[in-house]
């Protein structure tokens, strides 16, 4: 029932990393077998607290990043933003329905900006916000944290969401990848990917290990022992 359609992608939230050495982090983790960089961007509105704007994604870019950066918008209003990390380069853009007033225009403009498109569910929003755009989004992402902060544990009733959108992506006949995030690390991702989920963000599970490569293999051991059929 859950058969992902591609292959597992680890996405390290850059959240955790160490923000004086960013470019190095981000290499770093590149190399330690990640698949994409993921992007937390807050404005201390939308959710409370405050990271980094479209200026840091062009910078790792100019720095020689390559891998697919995941923009995930905790910001309200949305379509400025997306419009400055098309400029800076981002590949995946997602935001959350309930931060923009005309989420099938915010989802155009990133599609017609060449980057591909996606919406946030947080904890408690209802699936309904996906009745309608299940025929133009390229990736769903599911919050199991409220969003805001990293290092928060697993709400476990994530797992019934995953597998509700999983059907919904099935029903769909389209390739959407399905992104859980918050609290994702090795003795969880093996449940997560066995409901349907097959795009993992981890931040402190990865950037508060040592061996960024360690922490990523053992994830990705647990990935190959998950049930999908
Ligand atoms: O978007 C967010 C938090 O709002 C996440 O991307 C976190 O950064 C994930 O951190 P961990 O729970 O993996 O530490």
């Amino acid at each position: 029932m859950n058969s992902p359609a591609r292959p597992y992608l680890i996405a390290p939230s850059i959240l955790s990393a160490d923000f004086a050495r960013l470019g190095e982090e981000v290499e770093k983790v590149i190399e330690s077998g990640a698949d994409v960089i993921h992007f937390d961007v807050m404005d201390n509105h939308y959710v409370p607290n405050l990271t980094f704007g479209s200026m840091i994604c062009k910078a790792l870019r100019d720095y020689g990043v390559e891998a697919p950066i995941d923009v995930h918008l905790m910001v309200s209003p949305v379509d400025s933003m997306i419009e400055q990390f098309l400029e800076a380069g981002a590949s995946i853009i997602t935001f959350h329905p309930e931060a923009s007033h005309h989420v099938d225009r915010s989802l155009q403009l990133i599609k017609d900006g060449g980057a591909e498109c996606g919406l946030v569910l947080n904890p408690a929003t209802s699936l309904h916000h996906l009745d309608c755009v299940m025929d133009k989004v390229d990736q769903i992402l599911l919050m199991s944290v409220n969003p805001g902060f990293g290092g928060q544990s697993f709400i476990d009733n994530t797992l019934d969401k995953i597998r509700q959108v999983r059907q919904r992506i099935i029903t769909s006949g389209r390739d959407i990848r399905l992104e859980v995030d918050g609290g994702v690390k090795a003795s969880n991702i093996r449940a997560i990917a066995e409901a349907g989920a097959d795009m993992f963000v981890a931040g402190s599970a990865i950037f508060n290990q040592k061996d960024y490569k360690a922490a990523i293999d053992e994830m990705r051991a647990e990935l190959a022992l998950a049930n999908n059929s």
